[in-house]
């Protein structure tokens, strides 16, 4: 019996899982949890790289307290950011938000010189203004002289084991959000890189999950009392929340976080006009499976106006209190770019629905059901168009994350969309992060055995439309 250690860490919050299978049931324990939240360095919105990597050495030695010795380790956090660093390996770049403003009007710059068709064709990746490619090729007009010293370039969960093991490479299920990786070669797209001249040589070696990375550097088996081999999970964190989804046949996941995710899975990518049109991606899966999904703003909205508050309600308060206003119904469209990084929240909803003749939420419990019957709006369009793109329909949709805890949208959702809704488990991430690694050391046959182990051992509510509720 193996134990295994995942670190799952999220836009909003990062935590460390030690788990282990127990009668063929995966157990799942918190040994280490802090919050995730943007900087602002050298005039960009960042990440605090080296307060999350202390923070993971923390709950590393948090296992010496519990008296358990784990044999492994893996890393995932959100998609499309990386760092660059020098011939020396060091930090060339600070590990810049995709939610930074350096990208405004990158796509458009791009597109001159690739059409998105093509780039599409190619990759299979949805076209957000954040992704790698725009975010490379904003140091490439901004910082020319970084992008030419740059040596490698690394993900930041790439980054993250490499400060562990000293070894490199680029994950493939994040690489493929970089819109760089070739959705049929499953390589780096030579053609494209070079197309955009971003130094072809500073990419690594992809590897898959499953594939052992290393061992720790010494000085870190010294600091911690024992090694740990990396291997990789799932590095791109959906990619490891999906592989917890219990049920996927007849299954639309909603992959519930900082994000919204809405998609299914997929064995080949989906590229056709509509697919484009409506903006779903492609990203790699583990075994060369495609998550076919799209991003929804997601509770990103409640976050922030948990921010605005200044944590005066807690999420499950924000839901009480929005419980209290059934006669408020105003919409925002929740994927409209503005909601992205706003200076404040709550008054760019208030201006929204000043500016669109509706009434305007004033109190937290009006601007909570304002997100969420907003969000259940842009989660019935999404489904609508994965319908109308396999042309068929699914009956069922399973919500995983810590948003499956909102048990107001999860019976939303259920009642908009007449479909039954699964909500859980809540660390479908940090669980998929963990059966790669049991797959790995021989622990679990495969993906199969995986999500029937998944199904008996963590909880999952069911929730039917109640006719008398009605819709939204
Ligand atoms: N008790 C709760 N009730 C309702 N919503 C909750 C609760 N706990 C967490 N959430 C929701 O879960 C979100 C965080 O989900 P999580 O998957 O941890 O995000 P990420 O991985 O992006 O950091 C919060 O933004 C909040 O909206
Ligand atoms: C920017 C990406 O679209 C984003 O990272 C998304 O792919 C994702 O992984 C979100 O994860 P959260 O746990 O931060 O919601
Ligand atoms: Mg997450």
């Amino acid at each position: 019996m193996e134990y295994c250690l995942a670190v799952d860490i999220g836009a909003s919050s990062g935590r460390v899982m030690l788990g282990n299978l127990e009668d063929r049931k995966m157990k799942l324990k918190e040994i280490h949890r802090f919050a995730n939240n943007l900087i602002e360095k050298n005039g960009h919105f960042c990440w605090d790289i080296t307060r999350l990597f202390n923070e993971i050495k923390t709950g590393i030695k948090k296992c010496n307290q519990l008296g358990v010795k784990p044999v492994s380790i893996g890393i995932d956090t959100w998609a499309v950011d990386f760092v660059l660093l020098d011939e020396h390996d060091e930090l060339l770049t600070d590990a810049v938000s995709y939610r930074d403003p350096r990208t405004d009007g990158m796509m458009e710059e791009v597109e001159k010189i690739i059409m998105k068709e093509r780039l599409y064709l190619e990759t299979g990746i949805q076209f957000q203004k954040f992704n790698t490619i725009y975010q490379l090729y904003a140091i490439k007009k901004q910082q020319p002289e970084v992008l030419k010293k740059a040596k490698t370039f690394l993900m930041l969960p790439d980054y993250l084991h490499f400060l562990l093991t000293g070894k490199k490479a680029n994950e493939y299920t994040n690489a493929t959000s970089t819109q760089l990786l070739n959705a049929f070669t499953k390589k780096w797209d030579k053609e494209i890189i070079n197309q955009l001249d971003l130094n072809i040589d500073m990419f690594q070696e992809i590897k898959m999950p499953k594939d052992k990375l290393g061992h720790l550097k010494p000085e870190l088996v010294e600091e911690f009392g024992f090694d740990l081999e990396v291997i990789l999970p799932a590095t791109h964190d959906t990619a490891s929340a999906v592989l917890a989804v219990p049920e996927l046949d007849e299954t639309i996941y909603i992959s519930s976080g900082t994000w919204s995710l809405i998609g299914v899975e997929n064995d080949f990518p989906i590229c056709v006009t509509k697919a484009l049109d409506y903006n779903f991606t492609n990203e790699g899966g583990m075994d060369y499976q495609f998550r076919f999904l799209k991003n929804i703003m997601g509770l990103w909205m409640i976050q922030e106006v948990h921010r605005n508050y200044e944590q005066k309600y807690s999420f499950a308060e924000l839901v009480d209190l929005s419980r209290g206003t059934s006669n408020f119904s105003s919409i925002v469209n929740v994927d409209d770019q503005r909601f992205l990084k706003p200076e404040n929240m709550i008054e760019e909803i208030q201006n929204y629905c000043r500016e669109t003749n509706q009434q305007v939420p004033e109190t937290p419990g009006e601007v909570a059901k304002c997100i969420f019957d907003s969000l259940v709006i842009s989660y019935v369009q999404a489904i609508g168009e994965i319908e109308e793109i396999y042309e068929r329909e699914f009956s069922t949709i399973n919500v995983i994350g810590g948003g499956s805890q909102n048990e107001l949208l999860n019976q939303l959702i259920a009642d908009v969309t007449k479909k039954e809704v699964y909500a859980g488990p809540i660390e479908a991430t940090a669980i998929g992060n963990l059966v790669v690694q049991l797959i790995a050391l021989g622990e679990i046959q495969g993906i199969h055995e995986a999500r029937s182990i998944i199904k008996q051992s963590f909880e999952v509510k069911k929730y039917v439309h109640h006719n008398e509720r009605g819709g939204l």
